[in-house]
């Protein structure tokens, strides 16, 4: 028995020495991270702080276990392409930890500056420390190979006989099928022309962009510019939201105000939709009605604002779980906000006439907020779009049906897809019910940019505001503002 060991167990207290549990490295908690989000259809940005915390990583860890945990998962597409051609063994058709193990050693051998034989070995090293030691051959082989080529060299190889959607798809990781309903979309937005091409690249690429830590500070519960102004606080004035912060480093959670929901984690976009409402609608006393409310993000900007003006808010979710979080997002002005779990397309028939402003947020493919979920482009399939559409439809005539005459709604999504953004209001603008607002002059006011910035320029008369994240740096939102007759 070694000296060192003695001494330790003569140590006050005595007693036979607990063995500490062994501390898990970044690649540990990016490797059980990307194993559930393959089995268990886990999302990242829910798990990944948990699990950060859990394994209590310095700040340099976690951001690397971040950077190996969203690099992954947004290069999916590429890298599983390039451990197929390496070695024949396509991720797919592995199990769920030796495939994320396998697209995690890819990741750091083709886009992180991480030397080869430390990619090779350290992941082989988490594999086995996860208990996939039995595989650990099979992983040091196909990493082996794949490292004998740096991606610009795979990349080409891949792409020599794909058609030019598909070569795009792989450079930049998307499905095939998302770059085509981008160029729609940016098209049928008004970016279309000579820069067509140009500015569906910049969108692939913000895409694969790791987002900065976006927050609300909620108007009459926390002060924004007080918080800039504290020591030590990486927090600085977002330039785009009126209520907005970007956190440079760090744990949210450690911000002043974010504990007792007065400022909270949500995109410039996202505020700036609820934001819009609350402008369009200038109504003393107004009373607001979120029809797709969960997790309560743009609820909770509503009920600060409605705090203000003697207002209240009544918002509505389908899910419990996602009625039960609107709760705690509104946590800061609860006597001002109910949160009531019910079917949002029944509310226009049960309280017609009711709301001066109705805010629909619809359920939607998301492909505006790629960059935050990095999973999402491989889950989500062409058919979810015509799917969504006619709950889109439905839920927008309940909102204005909820809608006193001259109330106001704000018809918004978390994607430019056409078919579910100007697809969806331009049929209900033909019933003659409502009037089409100005949204791009409404952000206009409220950012300080021109309207154009913002205006969706091919139908709608430029009246339908699209947010992108390589103009805007918010997730691409989409907004239309109607007055009901
Ligand atoms: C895009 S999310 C809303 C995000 C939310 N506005 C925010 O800012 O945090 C769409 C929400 O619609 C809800 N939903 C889906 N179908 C619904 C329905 N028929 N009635 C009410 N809510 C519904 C979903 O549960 C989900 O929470």
């Amino acid at each position: 028995m070694s000296e060192r060991r003695s001494g330790k167990q003569s140590r006050a207290g005595g007693g036979p020495r607990r063995r500490e549990p062994e501390r898990r490295s970044a690649r540990d908690v990016a490797l059980g991270v990307l194993t559930e989000v393959d089995e268990a259809d886990a999302y990242a940005n829910l798990l990944l702080p948990a699990r950060l915390r859990d394994a209590g990583l310095d700040p340099r860890d976690a951001s690397l276990a971040t950077e190996l945990t969203y690099g992954t998962l947004r290069g999916l597409g590429l890298y599983d392409a390039v451990a197929e051609a390496a070695a024949d063994r396509h991720p797919a058709d592995l199990d769920p930890r030796t495939a994320s193990a396998v697209r995690m050693g890819v990741h750091q051998l083709l886009n992180m500056r991480v030397a080869d034989h430390a990619a090779v070995s350290e992941t082989v090293d988490a594999l086995r420390r996860a208990g996939g030691g039995r595989s650990s051959g099979l992983v040091n082989a196909v990493l082996r190979r794949v490292s004998a080529h740096d991606a610009d060299t795979w990349i080409e190889r891949l792409t020599a006989d794909r058609g030019a959607d598909e070569a795009l798809a792989l450079r930049t990781s998307h499905p095939a099928w998302i770059v085509r309903a981008l160029r729609i979309a940016l098209r049928g937005h008004g970016r279309g022309g000579d820069g067509l091409e140009g500015a569906l690249q910049d969108v692939l690429e913000a895409d694969n962009a790791p987002a900065k830590v976006s927050l609300a500070a909620l108007p009459g519960l926390a002060d924004r510019d007080g918080l800039t102004a504290v020591d030590d606080l990486p927090v600085a004035r977002a330039d785009l939201s009126p209520i907005g912060l970007v956190l440079e480093a760090g744990d949210p959670r450690d911000v002043p105000g974010v504990a007792d929901a007065h400022v909270r984690v949500q995109d410039q976009g996202s505020q700036l939709v609820a934001l819009a409402l609350t402008a369009a609608d200038t109504t003393a006393e107004p009373t607001w009605l979120d029809l797709c409310a969960g997790p309560g993000g743009k609820t909770a900007v509503l009920g600060a604002v409605a705090a203000g003006r003697g207002g209240r808010v009544r918002a509505v979710d389908s899910s419990e779980h996602r009625t039960r979080l609107v709760r705690e997002s509104t946590a800061g002005t609860a006597g001002i906000v109910e949160a009531v779990h019910a079917d949002g397309r029944t509310v226009g028939r049960d309280q017609a006439g009711t709301f001066s402003g109705v805010l629909v947020d619809v359920p939607c493919t998301g492909l505006g907020a790629l960059r935050r979920r990095p999973e999402a482009r491989w889950r989500r399939r062409p058919d979810d779009v015509a799917a969504l559409a006619p709950l889109q439809t439905e839920l927008l005539h309940s909102a204005i049906a909820a809608a006193r005459p001259g109330g106001i709604i704000a018809y918004s999504t978390c994607s430019p897809h056409w078919a579910e953004t100007a697809g969806i209001v331009d049929d209900v603008l033909g019933d003659g019910e409502v009037e089409l607002l100005d949204a791009p002059a409404i952000l206009s006011e409220l950012t300080g940019r021109s309207a154009e910035t913002f205006a969706s320029a091919a139908r709608g008369g430029g009246r339908f505001a699209q947010l992108w994240p390589d103009v805007h740096g918010t997730d691409a939102m989409f907004l239309a503002l109607l007055a009901r007759r």
